[in-house]
């Protein structure tokens, strides 16, 4: 039996989903709560056959809420989607012709307010797809105590086929769309750069809202996270998700006891490191991996991969990915795969694997294929819930995505942060720091301690970065959330993945609950 205020929000959604079925006319939009309505796709039918995107994420929800103690209500209000937007406007090519553009946006829940969740630009959106990424959002916020509902948007374009002129229109004018349906805004919706976009699609997004809106809000450019540092960004966004992974990649490899009882020699140092992607986040996984002691010796992009057993110098090869469009031909390979073989490399020798490019990439046809005993998902949802399953039977341990790739939205929300509060981080302080850690060596030396050498002493007087603040708190909130991740894993006996639901489905019941709002 539904209680009154479960009634309610399911007869609400049962309204939103009857206007969803209205045809979508182009320049129209729809906004509705509905979960079991995909105009793009229907259910899945066949139960053998791998979940879309949206059923995966759906079905890792239900395994989790077995180990909670959560009624079906309240269950219910935590995985159903609130709102949804489809939008649809012309674009002028630069060839005069014109092109109508389809664009999404989910708000998966307004528990707490803003919601958050980055833009897409690729042409495999659609609504399943941002309704999936939002509703991992939420979890995702939760996982790391950042207080945000979660949302996701995407355009549904190859942003590779079209001019930066006509990339600048898209943008502005989805921006606009978004605003005309209340999905962005610095106390509603906020969104940042996902697969296809970056800090240029970002800036167009806050020009075009403080443009509007800035003279009535002081705080319009926190309409959106991800900016470059001109526009009101904030230091160590950029490499903020890669960041995050490896720190909680070492933190679990560092975790002996965790290791022991999974069966992992312990220690990051010479783990070999494989990585699928090598955009934004994949590229700075590389990166911290190598610089770490952890070499990455294979890389795979959707058009070839590329191997050397001694690991790859990150810089330089990204210089070359970037001038050439394609890791093949690098002088610094010693074997490589074409683009129609590319996924074979996921097979391919090493200690962790790290998806970091899109859905669905470890499936049911190629699990059996993999040989890293961790896998850390960068991307969000690259191992589906069938693979999972071959992989802890083949004594693997996937560490989600909910829990690794959550440095960004982290790093995010301080620049959210220092948006409203109009200030960088540790400006106020800096000064006074330094001068405090000037009186305490003096005063040691005045009783006789040793001198430092002068630039250990340059490095202990001088006080915090906005970059060194930043790089702080993001680590702290990986670390705890990992502690957090694996005591529940531990406890309930259950794959890293159910445990971090249960952790962040734990955190949101407590939300609703204080709010008032009792289920069953
Ligand atoms: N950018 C961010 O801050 C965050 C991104 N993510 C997730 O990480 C993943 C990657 O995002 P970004 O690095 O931002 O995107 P990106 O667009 O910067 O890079 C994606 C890379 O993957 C490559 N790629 C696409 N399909 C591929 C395939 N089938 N095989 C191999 N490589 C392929 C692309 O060529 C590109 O180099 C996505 O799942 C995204 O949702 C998650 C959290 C935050
Ligand atoms: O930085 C953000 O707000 C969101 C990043 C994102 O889209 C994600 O974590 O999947």
């Amino acid at each position: 039996m539904l209680s009154r205020a479960a009634a309610t929000l399911a007869r609400t959604a049962r309204i939103g989903a009857a206007s969803m079925r209205a045809p979508v006319a182009p320049m129209s939009a729809t906004a509705a709560g509905s979960e079991t309505y995909y105009p793009d796709h229907g259910p899945v039918e066949d139960p053998e056959e791998e979940p879309r995107f949206l059923e995966m994420v759906k079905m890792n929800f239900d395994r989790a809420s077995k180990y909670t103690g959560f009624t079906a209500d309240m269950l219910e209000v935590m995985k159903s989607c609130n709102a949804v937007v489809r939008v649809s406007f012309p674009l002028r090519r630069d060839d005069g012709s014109i092109e109508v553009i389809r664009g999404y946006r989910a708000q998966h829940s307004h528990h707490r307010l803003p919601c958050k969740g980055g833009i897409r630009y690729s042409d495999e959106v659609d609504l399943q797809e941002v309704e999936a990424l939002a509703s991992l959002m939420t979890y995702k916020c939760a996982v790391v105590d950042v207080p945000y509902g979660g949302a996701k948007g995407g355009v549904s374009i190859n942003p590779r086929n079209y001019s930066d002129h006509e990339l600048e229109l898209i943008t502005r004018r989805y921006t606009m769309e978004l605003r005309k349906y209340g999905f962005i805004g610095p106390g509603v919706d906020v969104p940042a750069p996902d697969v296809g976009t970056g800090p240029r699609e970002m800036s167009w997004i806050k020009d075009t809202y403080t443009m509007l809106y800035g003279m009535d809000d002081i705080s319009a450019p926190a309409c959106v996270t991800g900016k470059p540092l001109s526009q009101g960004g904030i230091q160590g966004r950029t490499e903020a998700t890669g960041l995050g992974v490896f720190f909680g990649t070492r933190e679990f490899l560092e975790n002996k006891a965790e290791m022991e009882r999974v069966g992992i020699a312990p220690g990051l140092k010479g783990k070999t490191v494989a990585v699928q992607g090598f955009g934004n986040v994949g590229f700075y996984a590389s990166k911290f991996f190598s610089e770490y002691g952890a070499p990455v010796t294979t890389i795979i992009e959707y058009n070839g991969a590329i191997h050397n057993p001694d690991g790859f110098d990150i810089e330089d090869l990204k210089k070359y990915h970037v001038k050439e469009g394609t890791l093949l031909g690098y002088s610094g390979a010693t074997k490589s795969w074409s683009a129609e073989d590319a996924l074979e490399a996921l097979g391919v020798e090493c200690d962790v694997l790290v998806p970091a490019a899109l859905e669905r990439q470890i499936h049911k046809d190629n699990a059996h294929l993999i040989k890293a005993k961790i896998i850390a998902e960068g991307a969000n949802g690259p191992v589906t819930p069938f693979a999972e399953d071959k992989l802890t039977e083949m004594g693997a341990v996937v560490l989600p995505d909910m829990l690794m790739n959550a440095g960004g939205v982290t790093v995010s929300y301080f620049e959210w942060l220092k948006n409203l509060q109009h200030v960088r981080f540790g400006r106020m302080t800096k000064k006074w720091e330094e001068r405090f850690r000037r009186t305490v060596l003096d005063e040691l030396s005045k009783n006789g301690s040793k001198a430092m050498a002068a630039d250990e002493e340059r490095l202990f007087i001088s006080g915090p970065s906005e970059l060194d603040i930043v790089r702080s708190g993001l680590e702290d909130s990986m670390t705890g959330a990992v502690a957090q991740t694996i005591k529940t894993a531990s406890e309930k006996n259950i794959t890293y993945r159910m445990a971090a639901f249960v952790n962040a489905l734990d955190k949101i019941e407590v939300t609703y609950r204080e709010a008032g709002i009792t289920l069953g």
